[in-house]
Parts: structure tokens; sequence; C-alpha cells
């Protein structure tokens, strides 16, 4: 892989990224002016699995939601038909509950199935969205279980989880060299603008490599507040971002989010695991339209697009 790309570089093209320090992070010029200027950190570009968060257009997820073994099995051949970058497991769907145990089990036949597709590994509790409401123990514990067998590529660790809970999750996943993503959900309403960059570059304070948050657009000014502060964000952290506001008003982040900073975006096959989530085939026609075709090289308006680069 080359070094540092020019600020010309554009979005679509693959391997843009400089080669990848020994703890999984390098770094890419991420944004520039319309006078060819750098006006934001360099990304540290950070590898999940063969996948890389931060370099080249936003990474397609899809999250799996099935409550058995045999549901995971089948929803990870659907999603591999669909070859998006990256699978999240949404273990809090898990029927049999988050006891180690039960987690490495249904986790080691889901990671059999994925046939190498990287997996992000999450435990999204009630309070943030999920369908799961364990204390903070059983959250770690699950997570925790999951990165020491190797069943994770990345680990999502919700900020807003007791200190001490976070911290484990973060150290296992630091002793595995599995990446984390931190992540936070404003499920019901959307913060002003300067409200939600404060909240999304706070997450950085749990040592994630990835900050992620979700926010419920009530008007299309949340909208705007959402992608808002995601670029301002962008322009005060190294660390990729991944953001969206959810439901119908929110569709637009999924398809654009990646000009104004964010990195991946979640596309459904069969079910979603958030509203407003598209399916894959459509996300990915139209971060083709906005980022240019994979095998293009081309990002349409790349000369006046700030943050393009991301
Ligand atoms: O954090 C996220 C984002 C998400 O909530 C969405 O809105 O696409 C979907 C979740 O599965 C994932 O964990």
């Amino acid at each position: 892989m080359s070094t540092v790309p020019s600020p010309a570089t554009p979005t679509g093209a693959p391997s843009a990224a400089p080669p990848l320090t020994p703890s999984g992070t390098s770094s890419v010029t991420p944004s520039v002016t319309s006078s060819g200027e750098s006006d934001a950190p360099r990304v540290r570009v950070v590898r999940v699995g063969t996948v890389e968060l931060g370099a080249g257009r936003p990474k397609v997820v899809v999250p799996l939601t099935a409550a058995d073994t045999a549901g995971l099995v089948e929803e990870a051949r659907a999603a591999r038909g669909a070859h998006p970058d990256l699978v999240e497991w949404r273990v809090d769907h898990l029927r049999a509950g988050l006891a180690p145990r039960e987690v490495v089990a249904a986790g080691r036949a889901l990671v059999a199935a994925l046939e190498g597709l990287p997996l992000l590994v999450t435990v999204r509790t009630a309070a943030e969205g999920g369908a799961a409401d364990p204390d903070d123990t059983t959250w770690a514990a699950a997570l925790e279980a999951a990165v020491a067998e190797g069943l994770a590529d990345a680990v999502d660790v919700e900020g807003a989880r007791g200190a001490d809970a976070v911290a484990r999750v973060v150290a296992a996943a630091r002793h595995a060299g599995v990446p984390v993503v931190a992540s936070r959900h404003e499920v019901r309403s959307t913060p002003p603008q300067d409200v939600l960059t404060e909240r999304l570059l706070a997450l950085g304070a749990t040592g994630a490599d990835v900050l992620k948050i979700a926010v419920m657009p009530q008007a299309p000014e949340d909208v705007l507040a959402l992608l808002g502060a995601t670029r301002a964000a962008s322009l005060r952290t190294d660390r990729p971002l991944v953001t969206m506001a959810m439901g119908p008003l929110g569709v637009l982040t999924r398809l654009g989010g990646g000009v104004f900073g964010s990195c991946a975006t979640f596309g459904r096959v069969g079910r979603a695991s958030a509203p407003g989530q598209v399916a894959v085939a459509p996300l990915r026609a139209a971060l083709a339209v906005v980022h240019g075709a994979d095998d293009e090289g081309v990002v349409a308006g790349a000369d006046h697009a700030p943050g393009r680069a991301r």
C-alpha cells in the first residue's frame, strides 16, 4: 500500500491508506478545502479484519439480529450474498441470553458461517435501543468472552455504561488487539449540534478507536444538526467517526454521511436493526453515486466537496 494520499486522492480509490502500524492504525489526510489545503486532523485509519475504517468510501455494515444459532447462520449466509464490508452481530437479540457460554457457542457457529467476513460484536442495551437489559457486569462479561475467544474483529462499547465495565471491555479488546467502537444512541430526540459534537468527541475518553453516535430526528433541522456535528467533530479528532440519524427523516444521513465524515453506514439484508436502515443494494448504489463506484476511482464533485476524502 502507498503512503499518505494527496489531497486530490478520490474517495472511491481502493487501497488509498498508508501501511498500518502494529496497533492497527495509520493516518490519511481526511479533508481538503476548496483551495486544496488540508483543514482536518489526519485520520487514524482503523483496521477491522481486512477492512479499513477511515480510508476510502464509507463501509457497509450489515447487522444480524437472529435469536438463535441456526438463525444467525442463516442470516450470515444471506449477508455474505450481499457482499457487505462488515457484519455486526447484535448479541442482545440472542434468546439464550448473554452468559459467556451461550455467546461463545453461538459466536463460533456465526464466525464459521461468515467465512472471513469481518465481525463487529455489539450488545446493545435497552436504554440505547437494544433488545436486552443486562446489568453492567453481564454486559461486559458477554463482550469480554467474545473478544477473548477471538470471535470479534471489532467490539462496540456503549460509552454510557459504567466506567468500570467500559474499562474492562476496552482492556480485553486491547489485550486481543481488537479495535473498539465507542457508541452512543439518542433514541428519542436529537440534541443541538454543539451538544452532539461534544458528546461524539467525549466518547474518545473511553480510549476507543472509532467514535459512533446515532440520533432520532424529529424535524429536518435535527438531520442538519447530526451532519453538522459529524463535520465539526471530524475537524477536531483523528478518530474515524460513524454517525447516523435514524427513522425515515434520517435516511439521507445513511446515504450521504460520508461527505461529512462518517466512515461507515449500516444497511439491512432482511430485518433492520434500527429504524431507517436501507437495503444493501440501493445503499451501495447511492454510495456509488455520491462517492464513485469502487472500481472507478472517481468522486463526483471532488473538487468542491470538503470532507469527501475521509
Ligand atoms: O450503532 C448502531 C447503529 C444503528 O443503531 C443504526 O441506526 O443503524 C444500528 C445498530 O445495529 C448499530 O449497533
